[in-house]
């Protein structure tokens, strides 16, 4: 059974621009007053002060506005950490984005409820929040100690300034009674979602998940078993108004970042790069240690008015383009001085290149010694 319903009159405003890989993801600091066992956090970016927009790590709001604008993206993310601990930055980002990309440009937060005040949410709503989600963290790390009251207190005092209100939560395997119950309770007070995330692991909560009594679903994906039972099961015994939506791992992988990874692509594509399906780029290069070794090379490119680009020790053009050049050049008998190669990689800020297809190798330069 397929639980992730993409039914979008089922899901909350955020989820629909996320899905479709609109949303810029700012991960406005590293900070955070909680230690989730189950935190996925990378060590690079978790308890640091540090800032990302989507995969780079940026110092200023022009950086950020950079790369919604590359991406194409509608609307933000503002995640952490707890985007709170850094309020001031949090409001000055977002208005900023809201200033450069219209009022429409859709704004999401997490956070979980300790540092939810009214003056925290009166600056985020003249900042332009439209949605905000609380992550009910004590639920699973101090059950004891959780105080739904106060839970369902902040979620109330969220409703008086932002326009949607919801929970998300990792779906965490034995507590379905638990999460059941708050369903119960936050519907009742009109809160308009629930989102369950299926539990993933991570390189930096494997072993706490493990040391839990938890388990890998399978080996191809870093699903942990149990969490969508769990989803399911609340699902299921729920009945209400709220909007209750399972967000599986695969949503996030192969649909939410393929998607932002495509938008991505078509803007900062050269033309002579191509889009695979996945939304990586694909692009021919050749290298080389003297501009002569490719001349002849350089003239067929003009003479058939081919589209390209000239480094100083590389000329990069289309794959497919290079590919035929190279067949024809080597049924010819030609004399390489240079290397070429079809390179596939992500088009991130990082470029990182996860294929290399070679074409031609150099012949390495070595003199041998005469007997
Ligand atoms: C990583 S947190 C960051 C934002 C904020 N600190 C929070 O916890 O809400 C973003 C979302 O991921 C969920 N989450 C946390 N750990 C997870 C895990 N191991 N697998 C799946 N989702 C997880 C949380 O429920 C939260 O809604
Ligand atoms: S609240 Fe969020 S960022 Fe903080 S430890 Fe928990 S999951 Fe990680």
């Amino acid at each position: 059974m397929d639980l992730s319903n993409l039914n979008e009159k089922d899901m909350a405003l955020g989820c629909k621009y996320c899905i479709k890989g609109e949303k810029l993801v700012l991960y406005i600091t590293g900070l955070c007053e909680e230690s989730c066992y189950y935190c996925p956090l990378s060590e690079k970016r978790k308890k640091k002060d540090v800032i990302f927009a989507n995969e780079k790590q940026i110092n200023s709001i022009e950086e950020a506005v950079e790369e919604a604008r590359l991406c194409g993206s509608k609307g933000v993310g503002i995640t952490g950490g707890n985007p709170l601990l850094r309020i001031e930055r949090t409001v000055e980002y977002l208005k900023a984005l809201k200033e450069e990309f219209g009022s429409d440009f859709h704004a999401h937060l997490y956070t979980t409820p300790k540092f939810v005040s009214e003056k925290n949410l009166k600056l985020l709503k003249d900042a332009g929040l439209d949605e905000i989600r609380l992550h009910s963290s004590k639920l699973f790390n101090d059950f004891e100690n959780f105080d739904k009251l106060d839970f369902l207190e902040k979620l109330k005092l969220c409703k008086n300034y932002i326009k949607d209100v919801g929970v998300e939560i990792p779906g965490i395997p034995n507590f379905e009674k638990e999460i059941l119950d708050l369903a119960f309770e936050i519907d009742k007070i009109g809160v308009k979602f629930l989102n369950i995330n299926e539990l993933e692991y991570s390189e930096t909560n494997y072993q706490s998940l493990i040391d839990r009594g938890f388990s890998e679903k399978d080996d191809t994906t870093s699903r942990i078993s149990g969490s969508f039972e769990t989803a399911k099961y609340i699902i299921d015994n729920f009945k209400g108004k709220l909007i209750i939506h399972f967000c599986p791992s695969s949503l996030k992988d192969s649909v939410q970042m393929k998607n932002r990874l495509i938008n991505r692509a078509r803007n900062v594509a050269k033309p002579y790069e191509e889009i695979t399906e996945e939304g990586l780029l694909l692009k021919g290069t050749i290298n080389f240690k003297d501009l002569k070794d490719v001349s002849e090379v350089l003239e067929v490119l003009k003479e058939n008015d081919v589209e390209f680009e000239l480094l100083n020790d590389r000329l990069l053009l289309n794959p497919e383009i290079l590919e035929d050049l190279i067949d024809h050049l080597k049924e010819n008998n030609f004399d390489f001085k240079f290397s070429a190669y079809i390179s596939e990689y992500y088009p991130t800020s990082d470029k990182l290149e996860v294929e290399r297809i070679p074409l031609v190798t150099k012949k390495p330069n070595l003199k041998l010694k005469k007997k």
